[in-house]
C-alpha cells in the first residue's frame, strides 16, 4: 500500500509506503528506478538493489531516447515505451512530454493499430482490466478492487470498431491504454487515477476465432438484449464503484456505440469519442476554415463519405454550428449530403438508421442531377452535383477521395475543405500529396493520422492532424476539475469554439488549419478551462464551495510527470 501526502490545497508533496524494497521498485507508479537518492535508498531498504549511482531525471530520460532510438520499427519502440511505462510511469511520461512528435504515432495512432492487430501475439504481460461477460457474475469484485485509489476517468471498448481496423476483440485493450497515454501527455490527468477497461463479449473477426494464441473470449460477440445487460450492469457497476468518474467509450460498434451513449448520457458524465470528439474537431475546422475565408455559412456544401459512429457524429455537430450561424436547422440540412455503402442517403432508401435518416436528401431534390444509377448515387457524382465545398470521410475506405473527386472540389470553390479522416494511415480516403496537388494547393486540409509535410511548387504545406486527441484529453480534464456531473451540449460548443479559435487559419488561409500535435498540451488546457467554465454557467459543476476560479481548478487537477519523495 501506498498514499499520497497532499498540501493545503490537495497538490501530492510526497507518497508515503509500506512496501518492501522489491515491491517498490515493481510499483510503476512510484518506482524512480536509479534516481532514488541516497535518503530514499535507506530509508526504504533499497540498497543492494539498485546500480550505486543516483543519477538525476533528466540523465534517465537521456538513457530512454537513446534506447528507443535504437529499436528498427514503430512496433518495437512501441513494445520499447509500453514496457517503461510499466516499470517507470513517471520516467515514461517525462520521456513523453520531452518528445511529443515523436512518441504520439508510436504509443497512439498509427501504431497502435498494429499493437492491437497484434496483442495475442505480441502478449507479454496483462495492463488494464479485462470483463469478461463469460465472468461477469465477477464484475463488481473485480471493479470494487480498485477503489482503493481514487480513479477519476475510465476509458472502455468492447474492441469492436477500433480506429478503421476493425473488430479485434480483447486486443481493443490497447486502444484503451493508448487513450489513456494521451489523456496523460495532452491533459496531465494523473496516471494513478484511470483505468483502462475492455469489455471482452467475443469477436466476430474469423482470424481471431481461428488463431490458437487468440486470448480473448474465442465465441461470437454477444449481442441483442444480452449485450445490452451487460452494458447495464457495466454502468451500474461504476457507478456504484466510482460515483464521479468521468466515463469514456470508445471504438464501439456502429451498431452500439450511439445508442448507449444516448441512453446513459442523462444519468452521468459521459462520452463517445468517435461520436463527440471527432465531432468536436471536424467543426473547429469548418468554423476556422469559414471565418479564415471570409465566407458564410450559408455558401457551403457539406459532404459526408462513411455515414457511421463519427461521420454523423460529426455532422450533427456542423449542423449545431450552422444553426447556431442564424440558419433554420432545414435550411442548414439543404447543404447537408451523407454517403455510406449504398451510395448517397436518400429518404425512399429502406431500413435506414436513424441516426443517418435526418441527413437523407428528398428524392424530388435530385431530379435535375445528372447520375448514373439513382439506386446508388456515387461520391464523384454527388461532389460534382452538390457543388460541394467541404468533404470529410469517416469510411475506413483508402484512397476514396480520387484525384478526379478532389479536382472537382477545387473547381468548387477557392478554398475547398477536404478532411479524410479515416485511420489507420493505410486507411485515409486521401494522400495528402495528392489532395495538395489536384486543388493546386488551394484545400485547407487536415488527416486522421499523421502525415509527412508536402512541398509543392517550393512550398512546404504541414498536414494538420484532425485527431480527436486535440479535444478529448482537455474537456475531460474541464469535467473532472470542477466535478461536473453531466458532458453537455453546451461544454461541447465550448471545446469546439476554443479549438477553432487556435486554428493557425486566421492568420492565413495558406497556413495549416490546426496547431502542430506538440502544441496539444497547450490547447488542452485552454480547452479544460473554458470547458469547466462552461459547465459551472451551466449548474453542472458538483463542487461543494461555489466555484469563481476555473483556471486555477484545472491547474489543481494536473499532473507532472516529476518525481515525489516517497517515504517510509
Ligand atoms: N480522425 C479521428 O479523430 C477519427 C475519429 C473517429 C473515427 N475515425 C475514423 O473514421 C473511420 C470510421 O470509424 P467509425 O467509428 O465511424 O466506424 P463505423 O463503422 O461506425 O462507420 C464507417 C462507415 O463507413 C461506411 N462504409 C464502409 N465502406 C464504405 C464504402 N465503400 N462506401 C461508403 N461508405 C462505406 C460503413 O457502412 C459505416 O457506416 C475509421 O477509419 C476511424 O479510424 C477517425
Ligand atoms: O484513435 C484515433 O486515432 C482516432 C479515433 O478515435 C479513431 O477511432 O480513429
Ligand atoms: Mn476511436
Amino acid at each position: 500500500m501506498y498514499t499520497e501526502v497532499k498540501d493545503a490545497e490537495g497538490r501530492i508533496t510526497a507518497i508515503q509506503t509500506d512496501e518492501p524494497a522489491r515491491d517498490i521498485l515493481d510499483n510503476p507508479l512510484i518506482n524512480k528506478g536509479t534516481a532514488f537518492n541516497a535518503e530514499e535508498r535507506k530509508a526504504l531498504g533499497l540498497y543492494g538493489h539498485l546500480p550505486t549511482r543516483v543519477e538525476s531525471m533528466q540523465s534517465q530520460v537521456q538513457r530512454v531516447y537513446r534506447q528507443f532510438q535504437s529499436k528498427n520499427c514503430p512496433i518495437e519502440k512501441n513494445i520499447f515505451l509500453n514496457t517503461l511505462h510499466d516499470s517507470n510511469t513517471t520516467l515514461f511520461y517525462k520521456f513523453c512530454s520531452q518528445h511529443v512528435d515523436e512518441v504520439l504515432p508510436i504509443v497512439y495512432t498509427p501504431t497502435v493499430g498494429d499493437a492491437v492487430e497484434a496483442y495475442s501475439t505480441d502478449f507479454r504481460r496483462p495492463s488494464g482490466v479485462y470483463l469478461s461477460y463469460n465472468n461477469r457474475e465477477y464484475m463488481d469484485e473485480v471493479l470494487s478492487s480498485f477503489t482503493t485509489r481514487q480513479i477519476d476517468f475510465i476509458i472502455v471498448t468492447d474492441g469492436e470498431a477500433v480506429l478503421g481496423i476493425g473488430d479485434w476483440g480483447v486486443g481493443g485493450m490497447d486502444i484503451s491504454i493508448g487513450k489513456l497515454m494521451v489523456y496523460i501527455i495532452c491533459a496531465g490527468i494523473n496516471p494513478a487515477r484511470v483505468l483502462p477497461i475492455q469489455l471482452d463479449v467475443g469477436t466476430n473477426n474469423p482470424k481471431l476465432l481461428d488463431d490458437p494464441l487468440y486470448l480473448g473470449s474465442q465465441h461470437k460477440r454477444v449481442d441483442g438484449e444480452e449485450y445490452d445487460a451487460y452494458i447495464e450492469q457495466f454502468v451500474k457497476c461504476v457507478e456504484k464503484n466510482f460515483p464521479n468518474v468521468y466515463l469514456h467509450w470508445e471504438d464501439f460498434g456502429r451498431g452500439h456505440a450511439r445508442s448507449i451513449l444516448e441512453k446513459y448520457r442523462p444519468q452521468l458524465c459521459t462520452f463517445n469519442d468517435d461520436m463527440q470528439g471527432t465531432g468536436i474537431v471536424a467543426t473547429a475546422n469548418v468554423i476556422a476554415a469559414i471565418e479564415a475565408t471570409k465566407t458564410q455559412f450559408r455558401d457551403h456544401r457539406v459532404v459526408m463519405f462513411g455515414a457511421g459512429t463519427a461521420g454523423c457524429g460529426i455532422m450533427d455537430q456542423i449542423l449545431d454550428a450552422f444553426v447556431d450561424s442564424g440558419m433554420s436547422r432545414e435550411e442548414a440540412l439543404e447543404r447537408f449530403y451523407i454517403i455510406d455503402r449504398n451510395g448517397l442517403i436518400v429518404d425512399d432508401m429502406e431500413d435506414l438508421p436513424d441516426f443517418q435518416k435526418k441527413f437523407a436528401r428528398n428524392r424530388g431534390e435530385l431530379a435535375d442531377w445528372e447520375v448514373s444509377d439513382t439506386a446508388n448515387i456515387t461520391l464523384t457524382e454527388v461532389v460534382a452535383n452538390s457543388g460541394a465545398t467541404i468533404l470529410i470521410g469517416c469510411s475506413t475506405v483508402k484512397g476514396a477521395f480520387t484525384n478526379e473527386i478532389l479536382r472537382q472540389m477545387g473547381k468548387n470553390t477557392r478554398f475547398p475543405v477536404i478532411m479524410p479522416l479515416s485511420n489507420p494511415t493505410a486507411n485515409s480516403e486521401a494522400e495528402p500529396k495528392d489532395v495538395i496537388e489536384q486543388t493546386e494547393g488551394r484545400a485547407i486540409m487536415a488527416a486522421g493520422s499523421p502525415f509527412d509535410p508536402v512541398e509543392y511548387q517550393g512550398k512546404t504545406y504541414q498536414i494538420s492532424q484532425g485527431n480527436n486527441a486535440f479535444i478529448f484529453p482537455g474537456l475531460g480534464l474541464g469535467a473532472i476539475a470542477v466535478k461536473a456531473t453531466a458532458v453537455s451540449d453546451g461544454m461541447i460548443r465550448a471545446a469546439s469554439q476554443t479549438l477553432s479559435s487556435f486554428s493557425p487559419l486566421h492568420d492565413s488561409p495558406d497556413n495549416p488549419v490546426l496547431p502542430p500535435i506538440h502544441d496539444a498540451p497547450k490547447v488542452s488546457k485552454a480547452v479544460a478551462i473554458a470547458v469547466g467554465q462552461q459547465a459551472v454557467k451551466e449548474g453542472l459543476s458538483s463542487m461543494k464551495a461555489e466555484v469563481d476560479d476555473v483556471e486555477k481548478l484545472v491547474e489543481l487537477a494536473q499532473w507532472q510527470p516529476n518525481y515525489i519523495p516517497v517515504r517510509r
